[in-house]
């Protein structure tokens, strides 16, 4: 599955190149100030919204709403920040970041495959404060160098490993913000035991966030009092049936986790 995904969207890429070139996207771009990293570092837990309308190994998860509907029910219940799939293999795209920016003022993560630098700076200029970069489609190179390119456009990177060897790799680059990827991305399983088997191997100065497959209150409890700093949740939100209600508890989860800890 992640092959094919990855080759569809270097074809993808060489289009667009075709349609605007890097020059032109680099003689547009304003810097953006690592407003979702700061959002994580000021809260004590964060949910990161996920704006998801279809998955390739699921289909259409959600009809009844838009991107820009989502994100807007999403900020309305407390969510942290906003992730937006920009990829056509989740009914995506770059567009979709500009939409969701223009009417709320939340960070926004970039949910790519990135393979190319050229997407770094498309991301940037459609309004992304952050983009994902996964260490299985990456080499150690790739990782230094789009961890630089980002900071230099004022990004975040959040750096999604699903094994320990990634883990390992990952924290050499010096990146601060990991995100444990619940699902293998061979199968498109999700376990989330996988972010508790991982959680003891990262360094005490790494914010780390748990992804896929969380799905109600308890599991961000657990994950919180494991020591995660936030969870990042797609499917779970997008198929409930009171989205509202779902954002809010999966926020309540973490923060009434805090509250149990700070009484004992
Ligand atoms: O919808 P979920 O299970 O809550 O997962 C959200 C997010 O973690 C997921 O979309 C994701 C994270 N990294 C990925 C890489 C590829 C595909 C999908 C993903």
């Amino acid at each position: 599955m992640l092959n094919k995904i990855v080759a569809q969207t270097r074809q993808a890429v060489a289009v667009s190149r075709q349609v605007r070139s890097l020059e032109d996207i680099r003689g547009n771009l304003v810097p953006g100030s690592f407003a979702f990293s700061a959002a994580i570092r000021q809260c004590d837990w964060t949910l990161i919204a996920e704006c998801k309308l279809a998955s390739p190994a699921k289909g259409t998860l959600c009809s009844v709403y838009s991107v820009p509907e989502l994100a807007a029910i999403f900020a309305a219940n407390g969510a942290t920040a906003l992730s937006v799939h920009t990829n056509a293999c989740f009914r995506g795209s770059m567009n979709d970041i500009a939409k969701v920016k223009a009417i709320v003022t939340l960070p926004v993560l970039c949910k790519e495959f990135i393979i190319d630098a050229y997407q770094l700076y498309a991301a940037r200029e459609a309004g992304a404060d952050a983009v994902l970069l996964i260490a299985a489609i990456l080499s150690d190179a790739e990782l230094k160098q789009f961890l630089q390119i980002a900071h230099d456009l004022g990004m975040d990177c959040l750096v999604e490993v699903h094994t320990l060897e990634e883990l390992i790799r990952v924290q050499r680059t010096g990146a601060g913000l990991i995100g444990i990827n619940n699902r293998d991305l061979q199968t498109f399983t999700t376990n989330i035991q996988q972010t508790f088997n991982l959680l003891p191997y990262c360094e005490p100065d790494r914010l780390i966030v748990s992804e896929s497959g969380i799905k109600a209150g308890q599991d961000a409890a657990r994950l919180k009092s494991a020591g995660v700093c936030g969870i990042l949740v797609g499917e779970g939100l997008v198929t409930a049936h009171d989205i509202a209600a779902k954002t809010r508890e999966l926020v309540l989860g973490g923060i009434q986790q805090e509250r149990r800890c700070q009484n004992v």
